[in-house]
């Protein structure tokens, strides 16, 4: 992970090219893509997720989450996808921190430079405790909501107790990424609670579409990159 004085960006989740590349000329740091087929929010598949993260080479960091359990479907899909950084935010019960030390020495030598991005469940004071059990393995956390209809950690819409990801922060040698129901008007709030390495948007950032599904709006990127960076 790049680490400097201004607070970086992460948005997720981009499903074309184009709104990827948008969202590089918005100023977003980190982009995240969600290659699966387990009916997530804008989820995409690898070929496409591939697509993305080819057209952001030397652009932007190319992050892709999985929220799945077997380490072979995480791995089949790095070999597929090949982000800068691979976002785990599946279940921790299954996922577990011997889990991540073991994709790390399965999945350096074959892509040598791949970060582990290590998503928290902000449930409750016991995220402290999950924190410092993944922190030999993981490269950055990200702490996350958690909403009881999706399927992993995050995507929830809404915030979590600042107080514990502010207290993770100080504990953490490791960059934190605060996420979770963050958007144009309450990220400088929010680094002010918890003053994180970098901040993460999802739901807040969307144009919902009649379908049901969405795109990225490209106005409320620029706002929270613009409401980020200020600080
Ligand atoms: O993006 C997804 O589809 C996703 C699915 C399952 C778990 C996590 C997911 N995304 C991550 O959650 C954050 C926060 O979302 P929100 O802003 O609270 O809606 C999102 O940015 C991704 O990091």
């Amino acid at each position: 992970m790049e680490t400097g004085t201004s607070v970086k960006v992460q948005i997720y989740t981009m499903q074309t090219v184009s709104e990827a590349l948008a969202a590089v000329d918005a100023g977003v740091d980190y982009l995240g893509v969600t290659p699966s087929n387990r009916g997530l929010p804008g989820e995409i598949s690898f070929g496409t997720a591939r697509e993305i993260v080819d057209a952001l080479k030397g652009k932007a960091q190319r992050v892709a989450l999985s929220v799945e359990s077997d380490l072979g479907l995480i791995a089949d899909m790095v070999g597929s996808v090949r982000p800068d950084v691979l976002h785990l935010c599946g279940d921790i019960r299954l996922v577990t921190p011997e889990h991540v030390r073991q994709l790390r020495e399965r999945l350096l030598p074959l892509y040598p430079g791949l970060q582990i991005l290590q998503a928290i469940p902000m449930t409750g004071p016991e995220a402290l405790d999950h924190a410092a059990a993944f922190e030999p393995y993981a490269d950055s956390f990200i702490l996350d909501s958690v909403a009881a209809h999706i399927d992993g950690i995050g995507a929830a819409g809404v915030t979590h107790d600042w107080s514990l990801s502010r207290e993770i922060v100080k504990r953490s040698k490791l960059p934190v990424i605060l996420a979770g129901g963050l958007g144009p008007d309450n990220v400088q709030a929010a680094i002010a609670a918890v003053q994180p390495w970098a901040v993460d948007s999802l739901t807040h950032t969307n144009k919902p579409l009649p379908d049901g599904g969405f795109r990225k709006d490209i106005d409320k990127i620029a706002a929270f990159v613009k409401a980020a960076k200020v600080n």
